[in-house]
């Protein structure tokens, strides 16, 4: 991991924190494994069972279908009826982007529901593709024989074994509806509006759904149903003679099988998408770093987050300092063995219940926010942290691998602060107007500003919005060096990125990814920080956190062998 990654940056976010950098709470919907509202559906359910829905239709073969949210055009199929689908995929609309297809977005749901509700910690991927369209036909019926269902798992990629643990695995979560499935549960006594019979008596990620087939308590609708055809699970279970289920009677087995299994249920993507790295928890993160206007004034505003012991008691002694070089002027890159610095304006000790991922890895977030003046004839070329625990022990450097975490160019900036939003009609029709300002440097006289604008975030799963737009000089006196450019965007969908360009003679300078939920006056204000300059020619802190600190000491290692060679080379010549 090397920073900037913002693909990675926002997969992690939404995985470890479970919400948005807006504050938008998806895990939250779900954790710690809910019921949906009053019923005794459980949401996880619900989720993990969208997802095996939109996988199903995975042709291994072929390379074609799995998971690419094709879901969303596939309700209106008898195979996937069911009340908690439409739910789920409204659970999901608004955290999809640019970085995170809606079909990420459905795999970190299923993730956070067996993590939720006590299962196996999933490894998660993202990089799947959407699809705009419905995949085939293929999800499983309950009316079904055995030799359909198993030729559907082979399709899928799974062997009938694996076929038997799948289920089990997806039958620990939620049940059948009566509404849903009339001819499997019947209706309900009491005067409820539904009947919800669930596949075994617990509500956790357990293999009670396993031991209760095995001892003859079961409650499994697709066991005990009377009209046998429609028993599905009872088939499938005994397909083998028990061998498989008796094996997962074992929890430590269920466990680690359901892991291995899902894990691959929600990687079946087609051929043409290669997934990312595993998004592993980093332990320190950069995030929301933006140079920017604010008020009168060009400034670096950043986040740090460390990740902590989930019982830890805040650190008060902890310092943690920003420091960073200049771009242009006397001290270009730090050249003179001088940094600057500040201090954060705010410190914030996250919830420890933000993904149930990072709440089962007993892990939680302290988070340090800066905001400092940039000269605007010096700028900012790269930053770093320091940590200084304050308990004697040497400060901790998070420099990006040695090499500082870079500000890629300064030409073109967003600016949040000058931006606007207004919400436009009502209820279906709603749409967000905004009006979006860019600043680019006075000097450069671009011959044209735009922005990339991209919203998945569309109501009823439309087509992303997606499209250039030109910025026109905007009416706002420059500021700092910067002049300012503008342009209106239409929106139905809910989380607009827009990438912002600037062509400068041949060459295009652009500001990626630039989320656009917090604008104008609702942006907390914080004035900057004060400045200090810093000697760092000194500096002799541990430096943590980065793949190439590994590099650096085998480097000097080599060195101090070098150097202990030619010391011996020396001496051996002397003795000669
Ligand atoms: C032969 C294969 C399968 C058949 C015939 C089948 C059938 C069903 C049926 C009829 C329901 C009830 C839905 C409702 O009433 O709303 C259901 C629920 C569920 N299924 Fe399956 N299923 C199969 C495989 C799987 C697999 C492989 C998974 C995941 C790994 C899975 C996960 C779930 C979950 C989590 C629920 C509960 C949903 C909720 O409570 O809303 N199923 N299944």
């Amino acid at each position: 991991y090397q920073w900037p990654s913002p693909q990675y940056d926002a997969l992690e976010t939404l995985l470890y924190e479970g919400r948005r950098s807006d504050g938008s709470n998806l895990a939250s919907t779900q954790h710690p494994c809910k019921n949906r509202g009053s019923t005794k559906s459980s949401i996880g359910g619900e989720w993990l069972r969208l997802a095996y829905h939109d996988v199903a239709t995975h042709d291994a073969q072929k390379g074609t279908g799995g998971l690419d949210a094709s879901i969303a055009f596939e309700l209106n199929r008898t195979e996937n009826a069911g009340a908690g689908m439409s739910s789920s995929l409204s659970d999901f609309s608004t955290y999809s982007s640019k970085y995170i297809s809606r079909a990420d977005v459905i795999a970190i749901g299923s993730t956070f529901a067996v993590a939720s509700c006590g299962g196996p910690i999933l490894r998660y991927r993202g990089g799947r593709v959407d699809a705009l369209e419905a995949d085939i036909t293929g999800v499983p019926l309950p009316e079904q024989d055995l030799a359909t269902h198993t030729a559907m798992f082979q399709r899928q990629g799974f062997t009938p074994e694996e076929m038997i643990a799948l289920v089990a695995c997806g039958h620990t979560l939620g049940g059948v509806r009566n509404s849903d499935h009339p001819a499997i549960v019947p209706p309900p006594t009491d005067g409820s509006a539904d009947n919800f019979v669930t596949f075994d008596g617990t509500k956790e990620f357990d293999n009670a759904v396993v031991t209760q087939y095995l001892d003859g308590t079961t409650t499994n609708p697709l066991v005990t149903v009377a009209n046998t055809t429609l028993a599905s699970d009872k088939r499938i279970f005994d397909s083998d003679n028990q061998v498989t289920m008796r094996a997962l009677a074992a929890p430590e087995t269920f466990t680690n099988t359901c892991g291995t299994l899902l894990e691959r249920m929600l990687n079946l993507v087609p051929s043409s998408v290669t997934l990312t790295e595993e998004i592993t928890l980093l332990p320190a993160k950069v995030s929301t770093a933006q140079l920017t206007i604010e008020r009168d004034q060009l400034v670096f505003k950043v986040s740090f987050r460390l990740v902590v012991p989930v019982d830890a008691k805040t650190n008060s002694n902890r310092v943690v300092t920003l420091l960073w070089c200049d771009r242009s002027g006397p001290n270009p890159n730090c050249d003179n063995l001088h940094a600057k610095s500040a201090l954060p304006v705010q410190k914030i000790v996250d919830q420890p219940d933000s993904s149930p991922v990072t709440q089962r890895l007993n892990k939680n977030f302290n988070n340090y926010r800066f905001v400092v003046p940039i000269n605007q004839d010096e700028s900012i070329s790269k930053f770093w942290f320091t940590v200084d625990e304050g308990d004697g022990s040497k400060p901790t450097t998070h420099d990006n691998g040695g090499n500082g975490y870079p500000i890629q160019q300064d030409n073109v900036l967003f600016v949040p602060g000058k931006s606007k939003v207004a919400l436009v009609g009502l209820g279906e029709t709603t749409q967000r107007h905004f009006d979006l300002v860019a600043a680019v440097k006075t000097s450069l006289a671009p011959s044209r500003v735009y922005m990339s604008i991209f919203d998945s975030a569309t109501p009823n799963y439309e087509p992303p919005l997606k499209a250039d737009l030109t910025m026109n000089l905007s009416s706002i006196s420059p500021i700092a060096g910067y002049t300012f450019y503008t342009a209106v965007v239409e929106d139905i969908g809910a989380q607009l990125t827009i990438d912002l360009h600037a062509d400068v003679g041949g060459t295009t300078y652009t500001e990626d990814y630039q989320p656009t939920y917090t604008l104008d006056s609702n942006i907390p204000y914080s004035p900057p920080s004060t400045v200090t300059t810093i000697d760092i020619s000194h500096s002799s802190s541990n430096t943590k956190n980065d793949a190439s600190s590994h590099t650096r000491t085998i480097l000097h290692s080599i060195y101090t062998n070098f150097g202990i060679g030619l010391l011996a080379l020396y001496i051996g010549l002397w003795i000669l």
